[in-house]
Order: C-alpha cells, then sequence, then structure tokens
C-alpha cells in the first residue's frame, strides 16, 4: 500500500500540531505506522488521501452505528445547517434529543447536553460531589473517562496506549480525592466503601470497559456496585460514553437490567458530531444551574447541528430494534470465527465480544480487569494489526481499543476479514 500523501500530511501536521494529531491514539505511534490520513468515507469502507480502502472496525470510535455517509443524516446536516450553524440559544432539538435520551434510560429524569465525552464525565463527577457534598470519587483501573484531570488516573485507552495513564501535569492535589479500585473486584471497593463510610461521592465505571480492550462487567460485580452506592449513599455514575445507544437502545443499564443514579453519554448521541450528556434521577439534576447551585455551563452546549443530528439517529435506533440483535449476531459471528481459527493454530488467545463491540486479547490469561491485560503481548498485536492493515481492514492502531462493528459491514466483509485474521495468526505464530 502506498501511504505517500499521508506521510507528506503527517509531515506537515508534525510542524503545527503536536505529534501531528489532535488525539493522541491516533499516531498509530504504538504500531509504528504513520496516522493514515482520511479523504471520505463511505457505509463501511473509509479512504484514504493515497487512494487506499479500508474495512472500517474503527467507525469514529463508536458513533458511526449505521456505518459512514448514512443518507438519513447526511441529508439532516444538510437541511439543519441551511437554517444556521450556531446560535448559543434554545432550540425544539434539544428537547426533543433529552426526550429520547430520558425514555431511553433507565432511572433517567433529566439530562445536559455538553460538548464531548470528557465533559460529560467531568461535570457529573461535580454534580455527584455538590449533591451529596463529599468529595472522594472511586473509579477502576483501566477504565477511562476522558481527560479532565481528577479521571485521569490509571485511565485506559490513549493514557494506557502511550504509557501514561497517569499524566504529568495533573497535581497530586487534584487527584488526592480518586481511589482506584479494581475492575471485576467488588472486595476492593467495599474496602474502600468501610473506610470512608461517609466520604465516597461517587463510583464511576465504564459498565463494559472499552478502553483497555473490551472487559465485560460481571452482572454480580454490578449488582454489588449498586448495593455498596445504595448502602453508604454515593452516586452511582455509568460512564456509557461508549456503551450507550450502541450495546442496547438503552445501553449497558438494559443490558445489565441495573439502574445507575447517573449516566454519562457521548460522541454518538451527535451521530459523531461533537456531543456530551450527563443525566440522572431528578433529586439530584435538579441540583444543577440554573435550577440548583452547581455550576455547569458551554457557549456550544446542545449546538444545533448536534441536537438535530442526534435526534435523527436516536429516532431511528429507537424505531429499529432488529438492528441490535443484527450487531450482536454480527459480533458474534466474528467471535466465533476467531475463536475456531485459535482452535485450529493452537493459539490459546482470548477474544471478548458484547454485543458489537470485540477484542482479541494476545495471552493465555483469561481477562477480568487491567491486571490481565498486561499480560498480553503488544508485538503479537502490531504484526496482528500490520497484516490486517496492508490487507485494507482498519482496526484502531491500540491493543487497548475496541473493535467496532456496524450496520454497515455485511456478512461476506467479516467472512473477508476472517480470512486475514487467519494470516495474520499465522504471522503471530511464527513470531
Ligand atoms: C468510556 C469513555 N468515556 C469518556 C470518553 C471521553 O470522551 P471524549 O473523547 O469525547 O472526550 C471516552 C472516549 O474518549 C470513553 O470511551
Ligand atoms: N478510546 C477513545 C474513545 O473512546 C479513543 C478516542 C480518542 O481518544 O481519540
Amino acid at each position: 500500500m502506498n501511504h505517500q500523501k499521508s506521510e507528506a500530511l503527517f509531515a506537515k501536521a508534525c510542524r503545527y500540531i503536536p505529534g501531528g494529531v489532535n488525539s493522541p491514539v491516533r499516531a498509530f505511534a504504538n504500531v509504528k505506522e504513520i496516522p493514515l490520513f482520511v479523504d471520505h468515507a463511505d457505509g463501511a469502507y473509509l479512504y484514504d488521501v493515497d487512494g487506499n480502502a479500508y474495512l472500517d472496525f474503527i467507525c469514529s470510535w463508536g458513533p458511526m452505528i449505521l456505518g459512514h455517509n448514512h443518507p438519513l443524516l447526511v441529508n439532516g446536516m444538510e437541511e439543519v445547517m441551511r437554517k444556521g450553524i450556531s446560535y448559543g440559544l434554545c432550540t425544539p432539538d434539544e428537547e426533543h434529543l433529552a426526550k429520547l435520551i430520558c425514555d431511553a434510560y433507565r432511572g433517567m429524569d433529566m439530562v445536559r447536553m455538553v460538548n464531548s465525552g470528557t465533559e460529560a464525565t467531568m461535570s457529573a463527577i461535580r454534580i455527584a460531589r455538590g449533591y451529596t457534598k463529599r468529595n472522594k470519587i472511586i473509579k477502576f483501573e483501566g477504565c477511562y473517562h476522558g481527560h479532565s484531570d481528577c479521571l485521569l488516573v490509571k485511565s485506559g485507552s490513549g493514557a494506557l496506549t502511550f504509557g501514561t495513564p497517569t499524566s504529568p501535569g495533573v497535581p497530586e492535589d487534584m487527584v488526592k480525592h480518586t481511589l482506584v479500585c479494581r475492575y471485576n473486584d467488588l472486595a476492593s471497593v467495599k474496602e474502600v466503601m468501610e473506610q470512608y463510610p461517609d466520604d465516597i461521592a461517587a463510583v464511576i465505571i465504564e459498565p463494559v470497559a472499552g478502553n483497555m480492550g473490551v472487559v465485560g462487567a460481571n452482572a454480580s460485580f454490578l449488582k454489588g456496585l449498586r448495593a455498596l452506592c445504595d448502602e453508604y449513599h454515593s452516586v452511582l455514575i455509568f460512564d456509557e460514553v461508549i456503551t450507550g445507544f450502541r450495546l442496547a437502545y438503552g445501553g449497558a443499564a438494559q443490558y445489565y437490567g441495573i439502574t445507575p443514579d447517573m449516566a454519562c453519554f457521548g460522541k454518538i448521541i451527535g451521530a459523531g458530531l461533537p456531543v456530551g450528556a450527563y443525566g440522572g434521577k431528578k433529586e439530584i439534576m435538579s441540583c444543577v444551574s440554573p435550577c440548583g447551585p452547581i455550576y455547569q455551563a458551554g457557549t456550544l452546549s446542545g449546538n444545533p447541528l448536534a441536537m438535530h443530528l442526534g435526534t435523527l439517529l436516536l429516532d431511528y435506533l429507537k424505531t429499529h430494534p432488529h438492528l441490535y440483535t443484527e450487531l450482536a449476531d454480527k459480533g458474534h459471528y466474528l467471535k466465533t470465527g476467531i475463536e475456531k481459527l485459535l482452535q485450529e493454530k493452537g493459539l490459546p488467545f482470548q477474544v471478548h465480544q458484547c454485543g458489537s463491540l470485540l477484542t482479541l486479547f494476545f495471552t493465555d490469561t483469561a481477562i477480568s480487569s487491567y491486571d490481565e491485560v498486561k499480560t498480553c503481548s503488544q508485538d503479537m498485536f502490531t504484526t496482528y494489526f500490520h497484516t490486517l492493515y496492508e490487507e485494507g481492514i482498519l482496526l484502531a492502531p491500540s491493543p487497548y481499543e475496541a473493535m467496532f462493528l456496524s450496520d454497515a459491514h455485511t456478512k461476506e466483509q467479516l467472512d473477508y476479514v476472517l480470512d486475514k485474521i487467519a494470516l495474520a495468526l499465522d504471522k503471530v505464530k511464527r513470531l
């Protein structure tokens, strides 16, 4: 594959943008590649500036659940832009989208729109702290909740990829109230709750972790968290930035049948435009300014483009529930196909799949938390990534990111992917 134009653009971008990229994970540094510069995308495919076509399994890190360039969204974008781009004032779509989210999500009475997943989790923590009048929070090792200071502790995603799970520039004082527990280990949470019975404002978790590879929470673990939060009067926050409206229309809360006190959403609720939202019980959300005293604001929050596309997408997903069954079927098809290949080749690796999210972990250790994720081979992942990349299959360039499926992916395309995975596993085996 020729990447000449991407190479030239990357060299220029490095002059003006740190590392040439606007988010670290897309640097491809972890797999010893240069970033791919995209020209356009359509359906399941993404096309780079050099004219190479890739089956896209990044899907803009989740939101392109219908594939790229879906006519509903493209037409909707044209229509809404003709009316105006931004007003910094209220529009009818804001109410429409808020109602769609509240109707879809267990226990969600009110929701506030923001501009990113980072803003959503950062704000949810502030509201939980203000509501409980407590400072400490619990997060889980390997979970990523965006890059706000108090949550950038033992984080997943790009923070793990680049070896900075706790970033320089985050003062000790800012994270002294962030307590980190082990994913899927209720005893570790109980211990902290018992140590600080009146101090834990919130427990925040990715109910299916998607930022240390896909690691689902055990249902009993989530139920246990719910019970502990009830017992100690802490706010349980589900970070559904990846899982919301993807795992199921009602997100992981619906998938597990567990109701958190608050939840955070991102990208998918704006169909891929910059957006986020946090919400929850009325009692908690009534504390948010101007209803209550806890301040949170945003010039572009609820911007008309994201709100309009969000309503179109969520309305569509609501009226096409079979889409979730089909996505899960495709995920399962890929998982069983990979497992069959692993068995044939005598390789002991782990495949995790949850609906339309999938990860192949290059380890013989069963995985339920970040401790086990750490046993995976980066070299094997790099070989695997490169083989597929050369065959026109685009995975996230990091072992810690999920493989995302969309409605646009066909069974035939998945068969092609399985053929190429067979090739990649042969190379991995020879390492
Ligand atoms: C679970 C989770 N929470 C929060 C975020 C932060 O979202 P954003 O990148 O939109 O700030 C992400 C992704 O980046 C995420 O995967
Ligand atoms: N894991 C992140 C989102 O879910 C990756 C996207 C990014 O940080 O650029």
